[in-house]
C-alpha cells in the first residue's frame, strides 16, 4: 500500500486559491510528483498547491515546507499556502504544536515568518524579492528587468508587451494592462508559461493599477493554471509596480478570489502579505488514489 494512504490532510483556500495541507512531520515520507498529481486529480482533495509539513531541519525553525503545484511539479514558495500552514500549525488540533508568536517555515525560497493577524488571518514575511534575470530566472541577460523585451500576438499591435519580472523565490511575469479580464488569460497563460524566456517556466500575471495604493491582478499559475489567487504573484506585482514608479510601497491587492494586503517594507527590503484562510474540510488518502498514481 502507498505510505500516503489514509494519512490525514487540511482542504484549505487562500482567497479561493485551493489549497492542501499535508502533516509528515514525525515521519521520513516525502511526497512524489505521481502522488501529487494523483491527490490532485481526486475531486475532495483537488488543489492548486499542496503544502506538506515537515520536521524543521535546521536550527531555529518550526518545520520545513515543501510545495507541489496540481502538476506534480515543485515550487519553492507559495504565499497562500503559506498561511493555511501557518493555521494549520497553530488551529488544528492534530497539526498545532506549541511555538513563540511568530511561526519559522524554511522553504526552498529560505526562511520564512508568519504571524497571526486575526483569528482567520496571517501575515507571512515573504523575504526579499530577486530581481537580477539570473535569479529571475530569465533565458537572456536583461539588465533591466522593470520592463523586459517580450510580446505576443502581432508585432504592430501586440495583445501583451514588456512585462516586468520578479522573483519571489518563485518566477513571475507580470504584464500591465487597462483591464486584466479583457484578456483570455485561459488561451494566452500556457504559451507564457512555457515561453523560452523562462528556462523554469513562469507564472503570468495580468495586472492593472487602478490607484497607487490598489492593483488589480489576475493571475495563470505555473503548473496549476489559471487560479483566484495567488499571493506570491501579488507580491511581485507590487513590487514590480513601486520598481516601475506606479504604486506605493504598501497596497491593496484585488484578486479574483478577493483583496491581499501586500507592503514592501523599504528598511529591510522585505515583502509582507496579509490575508485571509478558510478551512474546508479534512479527509484522509483514500488508498485507491495512488493505485495508478503514474
Ligand atoms: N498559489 C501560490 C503560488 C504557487 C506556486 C506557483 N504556481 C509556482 O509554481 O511558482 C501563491 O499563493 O503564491
Amino acid at each position: 500500500m502507498n505510505s500516503l494512504a489514509h494519512r490525514r490532510y487540511l482542504k484549505m483556500n487562500g482567497l479561493g486559491n485551493e489549497i492542501v495541507v499535508l502533516d509528515l512531520r514525525g515521519t521520513q515520507l516525502a511526497v512524489q510528483p505521481r502522488e501529487a498529481r494523483a491527490i490532485a486529480a481526486a475531486a475532495r482533495s483537488r488543489f492548486d498547491q499542496l503544502m506538506v509539513i515537515h520536521d524543521a531541519d535546521r536550527p531555529g525553525a518550526d518545520a520545513r515546507v515543501a510545495i507541489y503545484n496540481a502538476d506534480g511539479s515543485a515550487s519553492a514558495a507559495c504565499g497562500n499556502g503559506t498561511r493555511c500552514v501557518a493555521w494549520a500549525m497553530t488551529h488544528d488540533p492534530a497539526m498545532a504544536r506549541p511555538h513563540g508568536e511568530t511561526l519559522v517555515l524554511d522553504t526552498d525560497a529560505g526562511r520564512l515568518t508568519a504571524a497571526a493577524a486575526g483569528e482567520f488571518a496571517f501575515t507571512v514575511d515573504m523575504g526579499e524579492p530577486r530581481l537580477r534575470w539570473d535569479e529571475i530566472p530569465l533565458a537572456e541577460p536583461f539588465q533591466d528587468t522593470r520592463r523586459i523585451e517580450l510580446q505576443i500576438g502581432p508585432i504592430d499591435a501586440p495583445i501583451l508587451h514588456s512585462p516586468s519580472a520578479v522573483s519571489m523565490g518563485n518566477p513571475h511575469a507580470i504584464f500591465w494592462v487597462d483591464d486584466p479580464d479583457a484578456i483570455d488569460l485561459g488561451r494566452i497563460g500556457p504559451l507564457l508559461e512555457n515561453h523560452p524566456l523562462f528556462p523554469e517556466r513562469a507564472n503570468i500575471s495580468l495586472a492593472h493599477v487602478a490607484a497607487p495604493d490598489r492593483i488589480v491582478l489576475r493571475v495563470w499559475e505555473r503548473g496549476a493554471g489559471l487560479t483566484r489567487a495567488c499571493g506570491s504573484a501579488a507580491c511581485a506585482a507590487l513590487v514590480a509596480a513601486v520598481r516601475l514608479r506606479l504604486a506605493l510601497r504598501r497596497a491593496v491587492v484585488t484578486l479574483p478570489g478577493g483583496d491581499l494586503e501586500i507592503e514592501w517594507r523599504e528598511s529591510d527590503n522585505h515583502v509582507l502579505m496579509t490575508g485571509p484562510v478558510e478551512l474546508e474540510h479534512d479527509g484522509v488518502l483514500a488508498p485507491e488514489l495512488f493505485a495508478g498514481a503514474a
